[in-house]
């Protein structure tokens, strides 16, 4: 297991900032999901971590050791790392077994040894069996399993995933996330998973970044990117909800009273706050309140969708802005409702 840390790493193609002063530790062991805009610099901090491009400024350290810096690289080949790609990055021309064995044949493991370590590491990423089939006869799901598989049984302390499941339906991705999570038990490595799917993060992740414009927004588990996160970005990146418009007008300890279109709202806060701030309310803390008398924001009902468990409603409150609100029944549009608020976050910054 290795510790990999990065001290104000920055990376500029011609006139883009791709990598700006970024620093962060990756735990020995930690699966981070690297998550994120399009643009944001996701796969660039990836391939400068890979050895695929050098820094302009900063260092990258594997346990404390200098990788990088803008003087010296330690090539790819050398850093002790897997990476899986989307596109799998296989030799269409070899079987399963000769993919998944050519690390253990480069490093010279006799042949029984060989078919041993295979066939463990295919029973791992389910395709027990599947050695002597050929590459191009297998789905894309099954392309990324023998991926996965060469990965583990090189062992490395480290790997690298680039939007594995970015060419996969929906199905397939849900399953290949029990695949990852396995990987992850089994080799014990240190792993940054770079996906612009932010179910994929908070699914696998035991801590999520988010980036924008080449730096760390947030770093954090995913329950806290979910239910605080850290500015407005990141909020309206990370989950449904709405932000709304407030004025503080009452602060404690990790609470504040925000007052929203009139009705007064306690909130979750970071820290004590005042004066005019944004607060994020989310679907599963908000309902229709059938009591006319309790508090709740006066809104009227601005479309129903139809999401299968549920009626997605966007209601509009007294000031114009908007929210959503989950409902078992649709109500009618341009109905007026009440929203009662049993949650909401007050976001910093
Ligand atoms: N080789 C390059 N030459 C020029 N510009 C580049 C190069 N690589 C990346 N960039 C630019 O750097 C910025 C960050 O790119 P990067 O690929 O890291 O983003 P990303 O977050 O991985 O995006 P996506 O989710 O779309 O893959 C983008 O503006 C991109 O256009």
């Amino acid at each position: 297991m290795i510790e990999i840390s990065t001290e104000r790493l920055s990376k500029t193609f011609a006139a883009t900032r791709a990598l700006d002063a970024v620093s962060l530790t990756l735990p020995a062991g930690s699966f981070t999901a690297l998550l994120g805009p399009s643009g944001c610099g996701k796969t660039t901090l990836l391939r400068l971590i890979a050895g695929f491009e050098a820094p302009d400024e900063g260092v990258i350290r594997f346990d404390g050791r200098v990788i990088a810096d803008p003087r010296r690289q330690i090539g790819p080949e050398d850093r002790g790392i897997g990476v899986v790609f989307q596109s799998y990055a296989l030799w269409p021309h070899m079987d399963v077994a000769g993919n998944v064995g050519y690390p253990l044949a480069t490093r010279g493991v006799g042949r029984a040894e060989r078919a041993a370590r295979i066939a463990e590491v295919l029973g791992i990423v389910g395709l027990s069996g599947a050695e002597g089939r050929r590459i191009d006869e297998l789905s894309g799901g099954q392309r990324q399993r023998v991926a996965l598989a060469r990965c583990l049984v090189a062992e490395a302390g480290v790997i690298l995933f680039d939007e594995p499941l970015a060419n996969l339906d929906v199905h397939l991705r849900a399953a290949m996330v029990e695949a990852f999570r396995e990987v992850h038990r089994r080799s014990g490595a240190t792993i940054l998973y770079v996906t612009h799917d932010q179910s994929e993060a908070l699914a696998l992740a035991d801590r999520v970044a988010v980036m924008q414009g080449g730096r760390i927004a947030q770093l954090a588990a995913p329950e806290q990117i979910y239910r605080a996160p850290a500015d407005a970005m990141v909020a309206g990146f990370v989950g449904r909800g709405a932000l709304v418009s407030g004025e503080v007008r009452g602060a404690a300890e990790r609470q504040a009273t925000v007052e929203v279109a009139g009705v007064a709202i306690p909130a979750r806060a970071a820290r004590p706050m005042s004066g005019s701030v944004r607060l994020l309310l989310r679907p599963e803390g908000l309902r229709i309140a059938a009591d006319a008398q309790a508090p709740a924001l006066a809104a009227t009902v601005a479309s129903a969708t139809y999401r299968g468990a549920f009626y997605e409603v966007v209601a509009a409150i007294a000031n114009g802005e908007r929210l959503l609100v989950d409902c078992v029944e649709a109500p009618a549009v341009g109905a007026p409702i009440r929203i009662a608020v049993s949650d909401a976050w007050v976001v910093p910054g």
